[in-house]
């Protein structure tokens, strides 16, 4: 057997999600049958300070020889570093990113992408101009689970995808929970709100079902989106909703609609936690039903002719049955499994070992998409983020 290639990362930023995204990323890979890529965290760093930095590498159990800094400038410029992980607000991607695109790095950056399309655009051109990997960490687009529905859905088994609805709503309380305004899903100042943070989702599921299916000529679809604002801080949203219309020619199966919505006011699932569908792609054969948008493990197959299907798709470990979604929708992990960050950071992995410059089944031209949906919903609804955080200028202070 031939001995691994170990993808040596960099933590940009030591929050929640960058805590549970570094303990998936050093579960061994052969838990999942992945056995021609290891990782390992060689450093991380942190705006806050550099002790802020090594606690963090010391509560994900990284090796001790990881390197720990005070700033994400000496990050970026630390040579042992393939790629660097970013896990900052979406406010600060666009910045971060390019930060460290700049330095010639691989970067596999949080959702939201950016702030806005310009902004995306910006960091894509910079990617191919280093002639460096980047993708968006939509994790969940890198499940097996996600595999399989493309797959189902491209075996015709439903027949063409007529409608898709998608929907993650998680009934945050946020007048209790972030009471003081400053919280990222609340603050305009880190592009706070439903549609960046939750709503991106809802379209990933929409566009890996239409638009990532779909002849590239008819990809483009048609939005109208409404948003009802967080009263306590007036400009970030609470809820959006959005209907998408792909055209399509007859023979593909006439237009797809979508409708894709997104809540921190009320949840998808209000009481019946197992067993009503988040996610519902319809074709005139049946439809695909999905129980959680953000870390789906449960997939039903309904047909017209009375077939169901019910499989259980379990997060491989090894993991705490911990992390930032247990508890999430009351439904805590299974113990041992793993958040299933892993799956995205297996395939930056293997695009930096065969060379590739983005991810397959979410490339970089469809991310600046679901940006320009966000940019056109916001537009419709009048919703534009402080200057500084909307600007493509680089480098700039926030
Ligand atoms: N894929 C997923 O499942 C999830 C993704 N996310 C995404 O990850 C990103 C971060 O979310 P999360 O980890 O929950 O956020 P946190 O607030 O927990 O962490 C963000 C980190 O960013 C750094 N940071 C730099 N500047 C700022 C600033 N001005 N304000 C706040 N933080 C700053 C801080 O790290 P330091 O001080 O070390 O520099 C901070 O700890 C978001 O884009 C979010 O959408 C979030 C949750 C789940
Ligand atoms: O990425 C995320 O997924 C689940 C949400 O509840 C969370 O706010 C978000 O950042």
């Amino acid at each position: 057997m031939s001995v691994p290639k170990t993808i040596h990362w960099g933590i940009l930023a030591t929050g929640e999600i960058a805590t549970t995204f570094t303990k998936d990323l050093l579960a061994s890979p052969t838990t999942r049958d992945v056995t021609a890529i290891t990782h390992t965290v060689v450093a991380a760093a942190s705006s806050s300070s550099k002790s802020r930095a090594e606690y963090f590498l010391r509560q994900c159990n990284c090796p001790s020889t990881a390197n720990a800094y005070g700033s994400y400038e000496e990050l970026v410029h630390d040579p042992d570093v393939d790629i660097v992980y970013i896990a900052t607000p979406h406010s600060h991607h666009y910045q971060n990113a390019m930060l460290a695109l700049e330095a010639g790095k691989n970067v596999l950056c949080e959702k939201a992408f950016t702030v806005n399309a310009a902004q995306a655009k910006k960091l894509v051109d910079k990617a191919r101009e280093k002639n460096v990997f980047l993708m968006e960490a939509v994790w969940t687009r890198y499940f097996p689970i996600c595999v399989y529905l493309r797959q189902v859905i491209e075996s015709g088994t439903i027949g063409p995808v007529a409608r898709v609805m998608a929907d993650l709503s998680v009934a945050l309380s946020p007048e209790k929970s972030f009471a003081d305004g400053k919280h990222r899903m609340v603050n305009p100042n880190l592009a706070g709100g439903a549609l960046l943070d939750l709503g991106v989702y809802s379209l990933n599921w929409i566009f890996q079902t239409l638009y990532y299916l779909q002849p590239p000529e008819t990809r483009k679809p048609q939005v109208i989106g409404a948003l009802k604002m967080y009263d306590a801080t007036g400009s970030a949203d609470e809820t959006a909703s959005i209907v998408l219309t792909f055209p399509r020619p007859q023979s593909a199966g006439g237009d797809a609609h979508a409708i894709a919505t997104a809540s921190m006011r009320v949840a998808t699932p209000p009481g019946d936690r197992e067993n009503i569908p988040c996610v519902r792609i319809q074709g005139l054969k049946g439809e695909i039903q999905i129980f959680n948008a953000v870390r789906p493990t449960r997939f039903r197959l309904v047909l017209v002719d009375g077939t169901v299907e019910d499989q259980a798709w379990p997060q491989p470990g090894p993991g705490e049955g911990s992390g930032w979604y247990n508890g999430f929708n009351g439904k805590k992990h299974a113990e041992g499994e793993g958040q299933g960050m892993f799956w995205e950071a297996d395939e930056a992995a293997f695009a930096l070992v065969e060379g590739r410059k983005e991810g397959r089944y979410l490339g970089l031209e469809e991310s600046i998409r679901i940006m320009e949906v966000m940019d056109e919903i916001r537009r419709q609804a009048g919703l534009r983020y402080p200057d500084k955080i909307e600007t493509t200028d680089f480098p700039v202070n926030l």
